[in-house]
């Protein structure tokens, strides 16, 4: 069985959050930064309101003095709306920094979670598309938090208005409150609906944008660049980006349009209730229920108060797409809490003895057919071992279950006896694969990446050792600044090397490591003949010391191995000596004779 990982499968609808989770998670992530940012946000709400009620206070004391000379109570209230309103504006300016602060902190905090996801999910979660889909969708969701900290405080003060004006209303005419209340409603409810249909779209649009990132992602390549250009596909490419962007913009345009009629409903029930309001006001003043001053304030508070009670409404609408977004988000924080450490919590393995394959089978999740079928083997922890067999026989597939990498459906790996999977290996195992890594790091970091490196200033004496027993040392010493020198093209003062050469620094890589297991996947396929010669005693001098497990379809390496095992299928059908199995007249022997008469 496998262990079960992040993603069992694409969710089939949105999750919902509740706004309090999702503001609980922006304060989290957003520290004091948040706090300071609400409080600029109610000050100013509040300050707003209160601006009103003093300029209301100060317009009755003015009709009051008519003609004569200001009293101490228009000065006191002049200078309270005078500084207020300067408050107001001193709070707008600090608010707008710390919204800004807030902002970086909720973005740094997201992209973290997503990169530790990255960071600690198994191997086989990558080949999942349900994995992928979740990482796209954690990395909008710091968009969606930074909307959420921009609609939530925008919320919060438009609502500290509104209850200020509520109160100025209420004061002077109650009767009209319902309706100055009501007349939110209808763009509320149309923009909430908004919202929820704008998650669902972009919930169900994630594989198509997944590869719309895809094409961006190679036509900005350096690796893919020359062929691109060779095989003249980069209009092909750019007008597949067009088609997926144009059908998402065509989708929401739909979308939209289909909408435009619940928002011209709304807006009529905004005129209707903001017409009824504004006629009862001037009935109230004809019969005298309100004065002129009175009908001023009720009059402006209520179009103020239609305002914000909209601007709440629109931001209801944000708040539930994104909201949404965030749900998933927090369900992916989840799945990283119950993820381990990178195999860092698990007991150390210790140097290999013998490492069993006991009856290995494994399927890939998307495959109809398992890579490997019932292997069994042991390697001894002195012993060379050589795997071949045709392109998809399974070669790569074994020897990541054997690093632990995958765990199989029936049958398991044992190192020293116990299972490989509850083992943490560290410096135990090293390996190249063919797709193996190019560090944007200096060449000594390149090498020394991923080992701890000796503190005794012995540790660069250990990477050129390295670097010479894999060939590498020499063209490392010509490099513009010799090990220090930067292995990115991309970057400034980068500089690439060949493929050979990289492979040259990717043995170093294993040799600097020094594990009791070295996995080698196809290590002279990029070599010159020279450095596969040199390569090959490499790994005589390897066998012996550490268990080495190499893929090779070159024959002059593979012959040098103590045992060979021939994959068929995903099945092993031969192992033995290079003598023994060229006795036997099998596959490996008909292999063997193919390429031996290629040179011939
Ligand atoms: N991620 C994957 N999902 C589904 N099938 C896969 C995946 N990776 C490999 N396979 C399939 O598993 C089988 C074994 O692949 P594997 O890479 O182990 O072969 P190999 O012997 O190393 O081949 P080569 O000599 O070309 O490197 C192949 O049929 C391949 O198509």
């Amino acid at each position: 069985m496998t262990a079960p990982g992040p993603d069992d499968g694409p969710a089939e609808a949105p999750p919902r959050a509740s706004l309090w989770q999702v503001v609980g998670l922006v304060a989290r992530a957003g520290g004091p930064s948040f706090y300071g940012v609400l409080a600029t946000m109610c000050a100013t709400g509040l300050g707003l309101a209160a601006v009103l009620v003093l300029g209301r206070g100060l317009a009755a004391e003015l009709a009051r003095h008519q003609g004569r000379p200001a009293s101490l109570s228009v000065w006191v209230l002049l200078a309270g709306v005078i500084l207020l309103v300067s408050v107001i504006a001193f709070g707008r300016m600090v608010g707008g920094g710390l919204h800004r602060l807030l902002t970086e902190r909720v973005i740094r905090w997201c992209e973290e979670q997503i990169t530790l996801l990255s960071a600690r999910s198994d191997l086989i979660e990558f080949d999942s598309p349900a994995f992928h889909d979740r990482l796209v969708r954690a990395r909008r969701a710091s968009t969606s938090a930074l909307q959420i900290t921009l609609a939530v405080p925008r919320v919060i003060a438009s609502a500290l208005t509104v209850a200020g004006l509520v109160v100025a209303v209420a004061l002077t005419a109650p009767v009209l409150l319902p309706v100055a209340l009501l007349s939110g409603l209808p763009v509320l409810l149309t923009g909430r609906a908004l919202g929820e249909r704008l998650l669902t779209f972009t919930w169900g649009h994630t594989p198509s944008d997944r590869e719309r990132q895809y094409i961006e992602n190679i036509l900005e390549a350096r690796d893919q660049a020359a062929e691109i250009r060779v095989f003249g596909v980069q209009e092909f490419l750019a007008d597949r980006w067009r088609y997926l962007y144009d059908e998402r913009i065509a989708e929401i345009a739909a979308l939209v349009r289909g909408f435009l009629r619940r928002a011209v409903v709304a807006a009529l029930g905004v005129a209707v209730s903001l017409t009824v309001l504004l006629v009862s006001l001037a009935w109230l003043l004809a019969r005298g229920h309100v004065d002129l001053l009175a009908a001023a304030t009720v009059g402006i508070s209520v179009l103020v108060l239609s305002n914000q009670s909209q601007t709440i409404a629109a931001n209801a609408g944000a708040l539930r797409e994104h909201s949404g977004q965030m749900a998933d988000f927090l369900e992916t924080m989840r799945l990283l809490e119950t993820l381990p450490g990178g195999g860092r919590d698990a007991p150390a393995a210790g140097p290999l003895h013998r490492l069993e394959a006991d009856h290995l089978t494994f399927r890939y999740p998307a495959a109809d057919r398992p890579a490997l079928r019932d292997v069994t083997f042991a390697l001894d922890g002195d012993e060379m071992v050589a795997i071949v067999g045709h392109n998809g026989s399974g070669k790569t597939t074994l020897a990541k279950l054997l690093c632990g990498l995958y765990a199989a459906q029936s049958g398991e790996v044992r190192w020293n006896g116990r299972p490989v999977q509850g083992q943490h290996l560290g410096n135990e195992i090293g390996a190249v694969f063919q797709s193996f890594a190019r560090y944007w790091f200096s060449a000594a970091d390149n090498i020394r990446v991923g080992a701890a490196p000796d503190t005794d200033g012995t540790d660069l004496a250990r990477v050129r050792a390295a670097a010479r027993e894999a060939e590498a040392d020499a063209f490392i010493e010509q490099l513009p600044r010799g090990y220090d020198t930067l292995l990115a093209a991309e970057l400034a003062g980068g500089v690439d090397l060949s493929v050979g050469q990289w492979q040259r620094l990717a043995i170093a890589r294993v040799l600097y490591r020094d594990p009791s297991l070295v996995v080698l996947d196809e290590p002279t396929a990029s070599l010159d003949a020279e450095a596969e010669a040199k390569m090959f005693a490499t790994l005589s001098r390897m066998r012996g010391r550490r268990a080495v497990v190499v893929i090779s379809h070159r024959f002059s390496t593979v012959r040098a191995a103590d045992r060979i095992l021939v994959l068929e299928h995903g099945q092993l059908t031969e192992q033995g000596t290079h003598e023994e199995l060229m006795a036997a007249r099998g596959t490996y022997a008909r292999m063997y004779s193919q390429q031996a008469s290629a040179y011939v």
